[in-house]
Parts: structure tokens; sequence; C-alpha cells
């Protein structure tokens, strides 16, 4: 019957992979020129970008030993916290393809925003940085010695906003990005995809990329699309806070919200002195006179400066501005990243990533980002 194709269960619950998914991921992986594939992923929201992007990575790693993976989905993005566009390089598989999991990222940005509405230029800079990272650096260094081809294929996972601005955004980036493949993922719901065939060229351009349409694998009985809706915010909450958790041991039987709010609160921050960095708000002006008040219990990234100016500042990891000390010139700072690290950090980025309100909440103590007498000015 039309439509119906068959679906396979994988082992991660739930998750079924259509054959249409199945032999698209094994035709990609098996197609191999001089270059491993570049492949874009892209289609309407819900469609299965992120889950397409988890087997086809699953799929290339027999093969390849290593995958890169671009994530430009800031709002959810799947190896770091919300805020961050990185390039991470993969050589095991994800187990299970509905959770994602933390990784430390080859190269990381802070976007400091969960769309790329506010400021698509910065956010198509930091992409673009990431990728020529990729093609210039790691394509080319990991040429095979006997072959000559590049070993390391890419994979690029994308935001579901596929309108308008949106639209556009993904028109840059595949124009900047020499993809070998281009996977489209359509809904049944026509008005919603991506317009047909190779959208991102002008008329008369001419491509050797393949474009690989294909549907959201689950389907009902009209066969139409099932979307299951992601509480996108929540979401964001549950990573923020499991990026967090990373603070404490793993064997800490920390376990609930309640007893990781209660943990970071209690834990002892990190003093950084304000003379050794510089404060970057990403997304407006602060006036000089505010700038501690509006860091004080936010969520910031934190960055390296580059010694070429044009570049952008690579970001570490974030931190949780715990309260800040004008008196003593310090800068409280929570994080996991780990302090060989942070010395080395010279600009925090703050930017709209706040601190999950699960964490404000802490019992028995009146909320510590929060006080009033936190930022003593005089
Ligand atoms: N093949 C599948 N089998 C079962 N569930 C699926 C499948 N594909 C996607 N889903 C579910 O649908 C939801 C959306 O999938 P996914 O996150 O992969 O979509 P997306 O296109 O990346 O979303 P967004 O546009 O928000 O980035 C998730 O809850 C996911 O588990």
């Amino acid at each position: 019957m039309a439509g119906f194709a068959p679906l396979r269960e994988t082992s991660s619950p739930g998750i079924e992979i259509s054959e249409e998914w199945s032999v698209a991921a094994d035709n990609i992986s098996k197609s191999f020129t001089s270059l491993a594939p570049i492949v874009f992923i892209c289609g309407a929201k819900n469609s299965g970008k992120t889950t397409f992007s988890r087997y086809l990575l699953n799929t290339f790693l027999p093969r390849y030993k290593r995958v890169a993976y671009l994530d430009t989905d800031v709002g959810q993005p799947e190896f770091t916290p919300p805020g961050c566009l990185s390039l991470t390089i993969i050589d095991e598989a994800t187990p299970d393809l509905t959770i994602p999991c933390l990784k430390t990222p080859l190269r990381c940005y802070f976007f400091g925003d969960v769309s790329s509405k506010r400021d698509p230029e910065t956010y198509l800079n930091c992409i673009f940085a990431l990728y020529d990272h990729y093609s210039k650096d790691l394509q080319v260094s990991s040429k095979n010695a006997s072959t000559g081809a590049a070993d390391l294929p890419l994979i690029i996972n994308t935001p579901g906003w596929v309108k308008g601005l949106g639209f556009d955004i993904l028109v840059d980036m595949l124009k900047h990005m020499a993809a070998t493949h281009v996977v489209k993922i359509n809904i049944s719901s026509v008005r919603k995809n991506l317009p047909d065939g190779a959208f991102w060229l002008d008329e008369l351009d001419e491509s050797s990329v393949k474009l690989v349409e294909m549907t959201s694998a689950r389907k009902d009985s009209y066969n139409r699309s099932v979307l299951v809706q992601k509480e996108a915010r929540l979401i964001r909450e549950l990573r923020l806070m499991a990026y967090f958790r990373q603070c404490f041991p793993s064997n800490m039987g920390i376990t609930t919200i309640k007893e990781l709010s209660l943990a970071l609160a209690s834990l002892t921050p990190y003093q950084v002195p304000i003379s050794s960095i510089k404060i970057r708000h990403l997304h407006c002006e602060v006036p000089n006179s505010e700038v501690f008040y509006s860091l004080n219990a936010t969520i910031v990234g934190l960055a390296v400066s580059c010694a070429d100016s044009q570049s952008l500042p690579v970001c570490v990891g974030l931190g949780i501005v715990r309260g800040i000390d004008t008196l003593k010139n310090v800068i409280y700072l929570i994080t996991p990243v780990p302090q060989k690290i942070l010395t080395g950090v010279d600009i925090l980025l703050q930017g709209y990533i706040q601190i999950p309100t699960g964490l404000l909440q802490v019992q028995g103590c009146v909320s510590p980002y929060m006080s009033a007498n936190v930022v003593q000015t005089n």
C-alpha cells in the first residue's frame, strides 16, 4: 500500500525508522567520492530532523569511526546547552535516539539566544566560522593517507524555522556550505514544508548536490504525519539543569531538581577577578552603571578571546553568576568548567539564556541568586 512503508523498531523506545529513512541513510553513508559526505538536514518543525541526524550518525560510525556534527539549532542543540552553536566530533553511537546527551564540542560559540531571529547576521557568522573550521582544518587533516580521501563526514542539523527569515537563513547556510547531500524532510501538511526541489539555488545555478526528499517517519492510517509536539521551554530548562548537574560527581546522588537547586546553592563558587575579564552583552547595550546589576543571577558564556581580533571568541562553557562583590572586585561564578580551562577565560558573554525557574527556588533559604544585597556598589 502506498505510503505505508514498513517501520523498523529501534533499540530506542518509541522510535521507528521507516524503510525510506533507512535506505536514505544507507545510501548516503556509502556515497563516497574524494570527500566524505557533508549532509545538510532540513525540514519543517518537528519533522524528525534531529532523530534522523542521530540515526545517520549511528549509520556513519561503523564506516568512518569519527563524524563531525555541526549543530545550528540554537534553541535545542544536541550536545550543548541552549544558546550555543557548536561543532562536535563524535566517535561513539548514540545509544538512545530519543535522548540528547551533553558532549564537549571541538569548537563552540555562545550566541546567547534561543532563536536566530534577533541577530541573524551574528548567528550566520558563528555557523560559517564553525563550518570553515571543519572544511579548512579538519576535512583536509582527516585525509586518508592511502586513498587521499577525506574520512570525516559532516552532519549539519538545522532549526525547524523554514518560513520567512528562517528560510533566508537556511538558503544563506546552504550557499556557504559545500553540502554533498541535502536531506529535506517533508510532512503531510504541505504548506509547512520547504519548497519543492533545490530551493536554495537561483534559476541558472547548477549544482552537483544530491537532494534527498523524504517524509516524516511516523504516519497515521490516513498517511498524515504524526508530529510529536515538544515542550521547547521545558526541554531547554532540563538541558540547562543537566549541564549544571555536571558541577557534581555523577555518584553524588542528585536525582531531583530540588536536590540540584540545593546543591548548586551550597556549592563554593569560583572567584573571578573583575579586572581579568571583559563583560559583553551580546544583544543589547547596558549602561556602564548597570552592568553588574544586569549580570547578577544570569547565565553567561565563558569565552576566550582570539589573538586575531576579527575572530569570534570561543566559548568553553556556561556559568551562573552567583553574585558580584565590587568591593573585593570579584565575580562569584558556578560552572562545571574545570579550573585549568577557566583560567583562560577572559570574556563573560551575556545573552538571554536564563537560569531555569526550578533552580531559583531553593527550599529553606532565600533564593541565593536573587538576594538584594549580592551586588555591593559602594
Ligand atoms: N522516527 C520516529 N519515530 C518516533 N518518533 C519520532 C520519529 N521521528 C521523530 N520523532 C519524535 O518527534 C519529535 C520531534 O522529532 P525531532 O526532534 O527529531 O524533530 P525536529 O525536526 O528535529 O524538531 P525541531 O524542528 O524542533 O528541531 C520527537 O519527540 C521525536 O522523538
